[in-house]
């Protein structure tokens, strides 16, 4: 876990986050770069999906403090406030009625399932959307570098979490042989 202090985007971007939603939920993410996210999802109504690059607005607010917020294949809206310096986030997911009502379709590595994603949103109720606004305690920072397609490369699995923050996931240049 680095133990740096975030003033600059720059500091941002790059970096690796596990935290986990006051409702339980746990989350890994990771800031690709200055428009794109990738992510694992280890808890909650959709545990087991897992997404790379994925197009997202990033900016920071005021130093140390930052917004991202992106629009999914699913129909699924995220807004994500990170206050890394105090290892808290605010969260808000926007679940089209879909997603609910079949979580296990989005339950897999969403960019080998886009156009099932997509004529999923078309086929099934967007309204009313389920709206989960939670904070979230970081329980891991990590300096993964801009650009590092080792960080999310497979799907998660019971204690992969824990594995990362007992450093026993990557090693020391932030890599991990791909096991897709
Ligand atoms: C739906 C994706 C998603 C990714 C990260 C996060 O904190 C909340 C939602």
């Amino acid at each position: 876990m680095t133990e740096k202090t975030f003033k600059t985007l720059d500091d941002f971007l790059g970096t690796h986050f596990i935290y986990t939603y006051d409702n339980g939920w746990e989350y890994e993410w990771y800031a690709k770069n200055d428009h794109t996210v990738d992510y694992r999802i280890h808890g909650g109504m959709v545990a087991g999906r897992w997404v790379t690059d994925q197009e997202a607005h990033i900016v920071m607010l005021v130093p140390g403090i930052y917004k991202v917020a992106w629009t999914e294949p699913t129909g699924t809206d995220v807004a994500l406030d990170f206050v890394p310096n105090d290892k808290k986030l605010n969260g808000t997911i926007f679940f089209p009625k879909w997603v609910e009502d079949h979580p296990e379709i989005t339950v897999t590595y969403q960019n080998d399932h886009i156009d099932l994603m997509e004529a999923s949103r078309e086929k099934y109720d967007t309204y009313p959307k389920l709206v989960v606004p939670e904070f979230a305690k970081i329980t891991y920072i990590g300096d993964a570098g801009q650009n590092n397609d080792d960080v999310i490369n497979q799907a998660p699995y019971a204690g992969m979490t824990d594995d990362i923050r007992a450093g026993k996931f990557y090693d020391a240049n932030y890599r991990h042989p791909n096991q897709k």
